[in-house]
């Protein structure tokens, strides 16, 4: 029997990209969502359909859960995991730039979310699991707003989990520290960026986005009855 779709968020690179190919590799057909859709077909990966979806926009995220449900049947698993991470101290920083991560970072998850949750509380099934990070759990320079949308992932991710319970649908947040991967280089401010470097070198460096894909299948993999609520995740040396 064909295994059931998956729907991954900012599959363009990354963790994100990781996680595509550890499902796929497990035979899972997907829906891969991202602005960079060339990079998504790229991946070249069997029994996938590609998207040009900004996370965003609420309407286009539905649209292509449609489509792809239509072609693959219902959605099992849910990854949020697009995301931005623009660096700066609160006095100094764009606004525009905390206006984008509460964007993509909050209202992103919950249109995922939107986008699949009521059709897995009437099969009595699925998974929903929203890639937060160790800043949404404690505080880090220079991560203001970040901190902020990370905190709200972990807080709606305890919250939908509830109301979503009893339907047997587990919805878990996951929780990185540093990662190697594309994600600070849109940071605007270049001492920041060497700062981060440095830290990660002083740490013996990030870990990779593989080891996240690894963790993100444990979780889905045990069975429906078993909900890895939060899993937090870092460098052995990150102390952080
Ligand atoms: N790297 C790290 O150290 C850590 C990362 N995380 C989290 O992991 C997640 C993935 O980040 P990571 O892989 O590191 O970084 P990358 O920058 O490599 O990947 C980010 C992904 O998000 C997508 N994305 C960004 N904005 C949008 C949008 N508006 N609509 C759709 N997709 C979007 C990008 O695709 P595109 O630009 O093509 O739209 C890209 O695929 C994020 O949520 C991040 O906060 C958490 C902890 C640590
Ligand atoms: O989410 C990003 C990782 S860190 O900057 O909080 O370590």
């Amino acid at each position: 029997m064909s295994k059931p779709l998956i729907v991954v968020t900012g599959a363009s690179s990354g963790i994100g990209e990781a996680i595509a190919r550890a499902f796929s590799a497990q035979r899972h057909p997907l829906l891969l969502l991202a602005r960079r859709v060339e990079r998504l077909e790229a991946l070249d990966l069997p029994e996938t359909l590609c998207r040009k979806v900004d996370v965003t926009d609420r309407v286009a995220v539905l649209e292509a859960v449609k489509e792809a449900e239509a072609k693959y049947g219902p959605t099992d698993c849910l990854v949020n995991n697009a995301g931005v991470m623009l660096l700066g101290l609160v006095t100094e920083q764009n606004p525009d730039e905390w206006d984008r991560m509460i964007d993509v970072n909050v209202k992103g998850v919950l249109n995922g979310i939107h986008a699949v949750v009521k059709p897995m509380q009437a099969r009595k099934g699925g998974t929903i699991i929203n890639i937060s990070s160790v800043a949404g759990i404690k505080g880090f320079p220079n991560h203001a707003a970040y901190c902020g949308t990370k905190f709200a992932v972990h807080g709606l991710t305890e919250t939908v989990r509830e109301e979503v319970a009893d339907d047997n649908v587990r919805v878990i947040v996951i929780a990185p520290g540093a990662v190697e991967t594309e994600l600070l280089s849109h940071t605007t401010s270049n001492e920041i960026k060497e700062g981060y470097e440095g830290w990660k070198d002083s740490i013996g460096g990030a870990i990779t986005p593989e080891d996240i894909a690894a963790c993100v299948s444990f979780s889905y993999g045990l069975p429906q009855n078993v909900c890895v609520r939060e899993v937090v995740v870092a460098a052995t040396r990150q102390q952080p």
